[in-house]
């Protein structure tokens, strides 16, 4: 595993006012949510990852989703051509204003850990949870928080690293990583009737749950997921791969995932 790192952020004690778009209100309780997070990062850690917290920000309900601050990237060549360039960290601009104060902190977190940082400008907006990479594969979903500007400044960043920046259409749910990730082996795995387009990805699998489509690799063939997908954890272990499972319904209720809890610094 060597390095492997994940930034996390505490929930905000105001994390029951965060946003929703595509799903109704329902109360959530802090407390459990509090208990939830703690177990995600106890998963990460008991899975090798060092885990480095971020500031919290108690003033933003939904700074706990700290993958929407930032898409990390590094250049998958460097190996090959011997080179060893730092990884580059690029700060979104969020497409909610109000979620644009949590970047500044979580971008002090990165640059520490020895990332470069670039960022998304003016008319530019960007969530990381609209990215999704695959090796040197990197789709962006358009039609929610990123705009086209956006996905241009970032194609800016990361085509000079090896990157392959593909837009693809988002519309069914809040980010691309809300509708589909991906296996170890890039298959991308979706939930049918929430995916806009599966035929946009190479290579794709239908889970039989909305939040079977959300995975963290967690390294080797562990497969971080929520506790609201049995149905596709099975499926998982079927494809011979071993789920780690975290409830984190109180982040659901926010359309939370698992990705969103953290940004990975792999090595
Ligand atoms: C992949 N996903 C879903 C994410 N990276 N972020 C979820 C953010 C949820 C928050 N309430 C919001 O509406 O911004």
């Amino acid at each position: 595993m060597g390095n492997d790192r994940a930034l996390v952020r505490r929930p905000s004690p105001l994390l029951a006012d965060g946003l929703i778009t595509h799903i109704e209100r329902v109360p959530v309780d802090v407390r459990l949510a509090e208990r939830q997070w703690q177990q995600y990062v106890d998963a990460l850690r008991a899975a090798g990852w060092s885990v480095v917290e971020v500031p919290e920000i108690d003033e933003c309900p939904d700074g706990v989703f700290i993958e929407d601050t930032m898409v990390v990237y590094r250049d998958q060549r460097s190996d090959s051509i011997g080179a060893n360039p730092a990884p580059v960290a690029v700060i979104a601009r969020s497409g909610a204003d109000e979620r644009r104060p949590e970047a500044a902190e979580a971008e002090r977190a990165v640059a520490a850990q020895g990332y470069r940082i670039e960022r998304i400008n003016e008319p530019g907006t960007l969530d990381g949870g609209d990215v999704l990479k695959i090796g040197s594969t990197v789709y962006v979903g358009l039609g929610g928080r990123t705009n086209q500007a956006g996905i241009d400044q970032l194609r800016g960043h990361l085509e000079p690293l090896g990157a392959n920046v593909i837009a693809v259409p988002v519309s069914k749910v809040l980010h691309l990583k809300s509708a589909v990730t991906a296996l170890p082996d890039g298959t991308v795995i979706g939930y049918e009737p929430l995916v806009d387009d599966p035929a946009a990805f190479k290579s794709y699998l239908a889970v039989p749950e909305e939040a079977g489509s959300h995975v963290v690799l967690l390294g080797e063939d562990r497969l971080l997921m929520a506790a609201s997908a049995p149905k596709s954890a099975e499926l998982f272990c079927e494809l011979g791969y071993t789920p780690v499972v975290v409830d984190i319904s109180e982040f659901e209720k926010l359309e939370g995932c698992v990705t969103c809890l953290s940004v990975r610094l792999r090595t």
